[in-house]
């Protein structure tokens, strides 16, 4: 119904502005793209659900989250994927956990900040609807 398509088509704004921004800051540089199976061979045999900032950006142009909370579960994703991936007591594993945690927390407080509760409410409750 005409208000809301009104205030999914803000919600998308909204996750627009956030995901560029994310996708800005150099620290997420290697969770901006999918992972490259030419340079990380057994990546898909160890992650079964891939996922990067431009596939999320993807998705929100196709209408794919009704709310803040589906694309926070998909930043989650992109966190426990790295967590998962790169497990070692190593520095190169300990860097990349320590930028995919970053990306979780900065996600977060960005939603928070920015985002006003009743308006997450209202479209969980269009959700919960169709
Ligand atoms: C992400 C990710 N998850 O597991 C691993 C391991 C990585 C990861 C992947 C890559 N190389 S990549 O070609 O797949 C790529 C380059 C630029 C943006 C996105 C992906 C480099 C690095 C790195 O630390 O330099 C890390």
């Amino acid at each position: 119904e005409e208000i809301e398509e009104a205030t999914l088509r803000e919600l998308r704004i909204f996750l627009r502005e956030i995901c560029a921004k994310l996708a800005r800051n150099r620290t997420f540089y290697i969770f901006t793209k999918p992972v490259d199976e030419e340079v990380v061979p057994d990546y898909r045999d160890i992650i079964k659900e891939p996922m990067d900032l431009e596939t999320m950006m993807t998705k929100i142009d196709q209408h794919e989250y009704e709310c803040a909370q589906e694309f926070l579960c998909d930043i989650d994703l992109i966190c426990t994927n790295a967590l998962e991936y790169n497990p070692d007591r190593n520095p190169e594993d300990k860097i990349i956990r320590h930028r995919a945690c970053t990306l979780r927390d900065t996600a977060y407080a960005y939603i928070k900040a920015e985002m006003d509760t009743d308006f997450e409410d209202k479209c969980r409750e269009i959700r919960d609807r169709r």
